[in-house]
């Protein structure tokens, strides 16, 4: 199995997330973290600092992982290995770019509607402050055919 890896980092500021509009690629018109691949060369963390910094415009600091979801999709042979941080230190202010369209929301309100459906199912953990390990089998991009998520004391 090929396993490809992937950042998704969460910026958090009283009881508000940043989110961003993903406007073109992959999860196109659904919001999310911001993200995206580990380059050679870089550590999981410079990537998800770059990614952030690239999708946002915020410089962020002090990332926490909290949270690892593997992802499988029926038929793919390639494994999406999502590595989950959270940080509430940042600088700069959120700004659109190619990729993304920023906006503030009320953790009572995340659009899980226009968002990947697995995200309902992790985010309450993430919001608790609890750190998690997932796997999920999707068939095509919208649904959760199995599914396994535990709360863990370390990543
Ligand atoms: C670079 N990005 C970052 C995050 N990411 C995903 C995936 C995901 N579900 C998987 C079925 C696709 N769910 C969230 N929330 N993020 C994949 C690619």
């Amino acid at each position: 199995t090929t396993r490809k890896l992937l950042s998704l980092v969460f910026v958090r500021e009283a009881s508000k997330i940043l989110l961003g509009y993903k406007k073109r690629g992959f999860g196109q018109g659904w919001w999310n973290g911001f993200g995206g691949k580990v380059e050679k060369g870089e550590t999981i963390m410079q990537g998800a600092l770059r990614e952030l910094t690239e999708e946002s415009g915020l410089i962020g600091d002090s990332l926490e992982e909290i949270g690892l979801l593997t992802f499988e999709f029926e038929g793919d042979p390639v494994l999406l290995e999502v590595h989950v941080f959270s940080t509430t230190k940042f600088s700069g202010k959120p700004e659109e770019t190619e990729e993304m369209r920023p906006a503030w929301f009320d953790i009572q309100d995340i659009p899980f509607k226009k968002m990947w459906s697995d995200d309902v199912l992790w985010f309450p953990l993430m919001l608790k402050g609890s750190k998690f390990k997932g796997y999920f089998l999707f068939k095509g991009l919208h649904d959760i055919l199995k599914y396994k998520l535990d709360e863990v004391d370390k990543i």
